[in-house]
Parts: C-alpha cells; sequence; structure tokens
C-alpha cells in the first residue's frame, strides 16, 4: 500500500483529492478503526469496496482510503452508472483481527451514513463479511447469491476486460477479431483465468504466467494456454500484454523491454507513475486501456444487485465498456494525449454535465 506525507493536514488532504466527507469509524469494543472515504456524489450513492489491511500507520490509512475512493468516481462515471465514489478501510490483519462483532458495528456505521455509501467486497474482504455487514443495514452489495446477491463478480470483470481488450485491438487492426492474435496474460487468478477462457473461445494465442506454479500448469492445460515463466513474460513477441495480478507493473523498466503494442488487463493502477508512464506508452505508440475503465465489471455487477438488473442486463452494461474503450483511445488520438489524461476527461465531463441537471430540484 503506498506511503502518505502525515505531515499533510488532514483537511488540505480533502481539499487536494475533491473529497466531501470522511467518516473515522472507532469502537474499542470490538477493536474497529475503520475510514470511509466519500469523494463525489454527484451521480449518485458512493459505492465502493471495504478494505482491510495492516496499514503502517493510520497515516497511511488514509492516504489509500482517499485515493481508492477518488477513483471509484472516476471508475463509476465513466462507465456510464448512477453511482459516486467511496472507499472504506478498516485498519487490521483480515487473519487475525476480523470477527463478526466488528463487521457488525462497521455495519451499524454505514447504516447511519442512510445509504450516501454504500460497500463490497475488497482485498481481505469477503461475501461472508458483507453477510455479516448486512445483518446491520441495506447499504452493502456482494453479498452471497443464496441471499438475494449478484455472486461472484470475477467472470463479469474478466468479460469487461476481454471488451477491453476487442476495443484496442479494433483500434489497432480495424476489425476486433482475436483469432490468431496474441496474448500474455500476467496472472491466473479469478479474473485472470475467466480472461483466458473467453481469449481461448476466440482462438487468441495465449501465454500465461503466475507465481503459482501449479495452478498455472493446471490452467493452462485446461485453456490450451502455454504456460510461461513470469521473469520472461516481457522478452515475448505477443500483440497484448494483460496485467491481470499486481499494480504498477508498468514502468520505465517494463515500458522498455515490452514488445508489445497493446496493454489491457484488469490489475488496479497498472502504471508506476501514472502521468510519466502514461505519457511514455503515448510517445512509444503503445495503446494502453485505462485499468479503471475496462475493469469496471466488478462495480457493474455490484450496481446490477443494487438495481435489482437480471445477468443478462449485466452483461450488456458490461459490454459497453468496448465503447467506452473506444471512445478513450479516439479522444487520446485526437488531442494526442495519454489515455489515461483522456479517460480522466471523459469522467470529468459526465460529472460536470450531470451536475448541470441536477442544478434544478
Ligand atoms: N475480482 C474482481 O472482480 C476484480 C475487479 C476489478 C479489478 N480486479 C483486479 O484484478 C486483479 C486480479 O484480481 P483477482 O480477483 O483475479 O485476484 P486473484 O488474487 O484471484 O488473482 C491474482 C493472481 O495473480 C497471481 N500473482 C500474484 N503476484 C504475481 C506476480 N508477481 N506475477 C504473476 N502472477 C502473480 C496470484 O498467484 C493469483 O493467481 C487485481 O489487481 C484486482 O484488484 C479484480
Amino acid at each position: 500500500m503506498p506511503n502518505s506525507n502525515a505531515s499533510e493536514s488532514i483537511f488540505s488532504q480533502l481539499e487536494a483529492l475533491g473529497h466531501k466527507k470522511v467518516v473515522f469509524c472507532s469502537d474499542p469494543d470490538t477493536g474497529l478503526k475503520a475510514i470511509i472515504a466519500i469523494h463525489d456524489t454527484t451521480l449518485g450513492p458512493a459505492l465502493g469496496g471495504t478494505r482491510m489491511w495492516a496499514y503502517k500507520s493510520e497515516a497511511d490509512a488514509l492516504h489509500d482510503v482517499l485515493r481508492l475512493s477518488k477513483s471509484m468516481t472516476y471508475k463509476s462515471a465513466i462507465a456510464g452508472l448512477n453511482l459516486g465514489g467511496g472507499k472504506a478501510v478498516i485498519i487490521g490483519d483480515s487473519h487475525k483481527d476480523k470477527s463478526e462483532a466488528l463487521l457488525r458495528k462497521f455495519g451499524r456505521f454505514i447504516k447511519n451514513l442512510n445509504g450516501e455509501f454504500i460497500t463490497a467486497e475488497d482485498v481481505g474482504t469477503n461475501p461472508r463479511d458483507m453477510e455479516y455487514i448486512r445483518m446491520e443495514t441495506q447499504h452493502v452489495t456482494g453479498v452471497p447469491e443464496s441471499i438475494g446477491g449478484s455472486g461472484d463478480p470475477a467472470p463479469i470483470a474478466a468479460l469487461g476486460v476481454f471488451m477491453g481488450i476487442k476495443a484496442c485491438i479494433k483500434e489497432l487492426y480495424g476489425n476486433d477479431n482475436l483469432a490468431g492474435r496474441s496474448i500474455i496474460v500476467q496472472g491466473i487468478g479469478h479474473v485472470g483465468e475467466n480472461l483466458v477462457k473467453l481469449l481461448r473461445e476466440e482462438n487468441a494465442k495465449v501465454y500465461a504466467s503466475d507465481i503459482n506454479e501449479d495452478s498455472l500448469g493446471q490452467i493452462a492445460k485446461k485453456y490450451g494456454a502455454e504456460a510461461v515463466s513470469n521473469n520472461t513474460i516481457f522478452d515475448i513477441d505477443a500483440d497484448i500484454y494483460a496485467p491481470c495480478a499486481l499494480g504498477a507493473t508498468v514502468n520505465t523498466q517494463t515500458i522498455n523491454k515490452l514488445k508489445c503494442a497493446i496493454i489491457a488487463g484488469s490489475a488496479n493502477n497498472q502504471l508506476e507513475d501514472e502521468s510519466i508512464h502514461g505519457q511514455m506508452l503515448l510517445d512509444k505508440g503503445i495503446i494502453f486501456a485505462p485499468d479503471y475503465v475496462i475493469n469496471a465489471g466488478g462495480i457493474i455487477n455490484c450496481y446490477s444487485e443494487l438495481m435489482g438488473f437480471s445477468k443478462k442486463r449485466t452483461m450488456q452494461l458490461t459490454e459497453n465498456i468496448y465503447e467506452a474503450t473506444r471512445n478513450v483511445l479516439k479522444l487520446s488520438k485526437a488531442e494526442n494525449i495519454s489515455t489515461t489524461v483522456a479517460a480522466n476527461k471523459i469522467a470529468e465531463k459526465r460529472i460536470a454535465d450531470i451536475k448541470k441537471v441536477k442544478s434544478t430540484y
């Protein structure tokens, strides 16, 4: 998790990122220490996951929740959802410090926000935890399917990434057929495996890598992908690199090695430095599908759960990621700006436009 600038005042941090509200939740009885950050609610209630992490300091936890909640505003805006951006962090070790009482107490804090913030699972939390939160508040998504939830978001997230990849292929080659195209998928976890399946169904050549060699071997065999070592992926001459494991894998060192023409994957915050590496990719002519644009399937799944949409409607909304990605690539080309800057501009324009709509009571 990124380190904070602890010396900066809390209000100047909120002002710098444009947050409207931050709630500190403290309950010594259950050991709960949590921060809920609401970045923007122009488009709708602020939705974002609850991350449980053993932060080194409270300042680091605040820094993380502010950064993550802002990116949720942009993710929902560009996906065309009527949701604002928010996020919560619970400070603690998810393996040792989690309890029913802690999660239910946290649910009470969410309840007190009267729907301004809605949560979901994230790093360190799971559907069972959401079930506990649900015992205290309606304002939670990602509960198990058996109690009316939308279930595992990974297949939907993978579909969104797949549509984003197709949009990039279309931009470069004039058609979006993946047959015969080659792609490196780094990280064959929940999203990565579903992505490999979709790619292989369209006869793309898939190079798969993962640090977990056992599951890599099994998954590669199951879908007819070629298993490759994580150390060699940047030497492979493939059309597309799909980071589906960790953030910051796109940096000065890897950009200089990379042979691919397109980067498009599910991992959050793929660029080590958004402005430096976004510009580097633009200069090198590598198409970068901004992660928050193409990995929006997870939030679309949550939105569908809230709205009571069918699976079919969820898939349709996710398929719109194709058009959203095309629009980003077109603006990037027209204005010679990085795709990240282009995506931010589109998201900010939608928020500004809807703010005007909402000015009439
Ligand atoms: N699950 C979702 O719905 C969803 C939605 C949006 C974005 N994302 C993002 O997509 C990424 C993957 O999510 P997931 O749910 O599939 O996670 P996951 O934990 O199921 O899978 C991650 C995989 O990456 C592998 N991995 C870890 N470090 C690696 C490395 N250095 N090199 C190669 N492989 C490595 C792990 O072994 C694991 O198999 C994450 O960044 C996540 O934040 C996930």
